[in-house]
Formats: C-alpha cells, structure tokens, sequence
C-alpha cells in the first residue's frame, strides 16, 4: 500500500517551459556577476572549490565561471551550479520577478493526498534551497507545508537505482509503500529498480501503449 508520494518537479509538478524559460535564462544571466560579487563569502567560495575539485586542478575564477556556464548551456545536473542557481532565484522570487509554476491539478491532488494521510517529499535536480522557493512562491500561496522532505542530486544522480534506496532509507519506509513520479522514463527505470511504484507524467505529447511506466497527463489520473 503506498503511503508516500515522492514527485519530480520540472515536467512532472512544474512545466518544462517554466524551468528552461524562464528559471534557467534568469540565472544565466546573473551568474557570473553573482559569483564574482559573492565570491568570497562562505557558502559560494566553497561552490566554486567544488567546480575545481570537479574540474581536477586548480582554474581561475574565469575559469570557474566559464565552466558554469559551459554546464548552465548544456543543462548539466552539476550540484554547485544548481546551487548557485537557487541563490540566484531567491532575489527573483523576493523581488517578485516570478512566481513558482505548479500544475493546477498537482497543487490540487497534493492538498487532496495530504489531508489523506501520505507523506509527501519532493527529488529533483534543483537544489533543496531552490525546491522550497519554488514551491514556497505559487500562485496557490505556499506550498511547503505539505511536504515533509526534499532531495537533491546531494543525495545521488535521479538515473541510479542506488539514490532511490538512500531516499526510502531517509523517509523510513520500505521502497514499496513509495510512489515515484517523474516525466523521465530512465529516472522512473531507477525507481522501480529500486523496489518504488513508477508512474509517468506525459504533460504534452502522446501517450504510448507500449511505456515501461504507467503514463497520466494529470495528477487527478492517479489512483493511490
Ligand atoms: C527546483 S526548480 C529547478 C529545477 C531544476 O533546476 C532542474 O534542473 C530540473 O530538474 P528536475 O529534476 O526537477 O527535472
Ligand atoms: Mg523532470
């Protein structure tokens, strides 16, 4: 019986279009004047030591911001850049810039699972800090208080079975009572490799008989 609800963001509570639109360009735009600004206090120094730790040798702060770059226009799941990303965002958020996109239906059937007693808690790529803005920024108010717990690439990469064990482990509940939503088949492949329910959110396209994974283009298509 399942009795948490673990969801993806981006293409899953949230629209592609929001993150790569309007999120990922905000910060792009920032980066390098927020780093060269910022780079001498704590938490963004050591960011910056975690790109040269990736990079293997010692670079530049030209050179660390080139390679932040580099990953921001390739999209790369590279954790100090996503965190330098949720410290960009806050500002936005603060200043009203934007708001949080959630799917109507997903702030909905979260309220609806909630008050039935499931615990929820949100993976994504996004950084933890960056996961509570979004949902804390909504235009159905905050949303926060409905989870119970959020993980980031931190805690492994969303591809690899062994992430979703560290995440059932966390939550203190055995793999099967948990119900992984993503619109990623090979993230959900890891999921259920781990012992989780999968099922596949299809927000646009078409639905495809053949899925590894139990596809729904909305949050009220789920039966739990
Ligand atoms: C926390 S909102 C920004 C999402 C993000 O940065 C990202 O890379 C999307 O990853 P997801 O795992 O939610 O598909
Ligand atoms: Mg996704």
């Amino acid at each position: 019986m399942i009795r948490a609800i673990l969801t993806d963001i981006e293409g899953t509570t949230s629209s592609l279009s929001f993150v790569k639109d309007v999120l990922f360009p905000y910060a792009r735009r920032r980066l390098a004047d927020f780093v060269r600004a910022r780079r001498n206090a704590p938490e963004v120094r050591e960011l910056l030591d975690e790109v040269r730790r990736i990079a293997g040798r010692d670079l530049s702060l030209d050179e660390v911001i080139a390679r932040l770059e580099a990953w921001s226009d390739r999209d790369e799941k590279a954790p100090p850049l996503k965190a330098l990303q949720g410290m960009i965002w806050e500002a936005g958020y603060r200043r009203g810039d934007f708001q949080g996109h959630v799917y109507a239906d997903a702030a909905a059937k979260l309220r609806e699972w909630k008050e039935k007693g499931l615990d929820l808690y949100v993976f994504s790529s996004g950084s933890v800090p960056a996961q509570k803005l979004l949902f804390g920024h909504t235009p159905y108010g905050d949303l926060t208080p409905l989870f119970s717990g959020y993980f980031d690439t931190r805690t492994g990469p969303k591809r690899e079975a062994e992430s979703y064990c560290r995440i059932a482990a966390r939550i203190g509940r055995p793999p099967a009572e948990i119900l992984f939503l993503s619109d990623v088949p090979e993230e959900l492949d890891a999921a259920r490799e781990a012992g989780m329910e999968t099922v596949q959110l299809v927000r646009d396209g078409e639905l495809d008989d053949g899925a590894r994974h139990h596809q729904v283009r909305r949050f009220d298509e789920i039966a739990v």
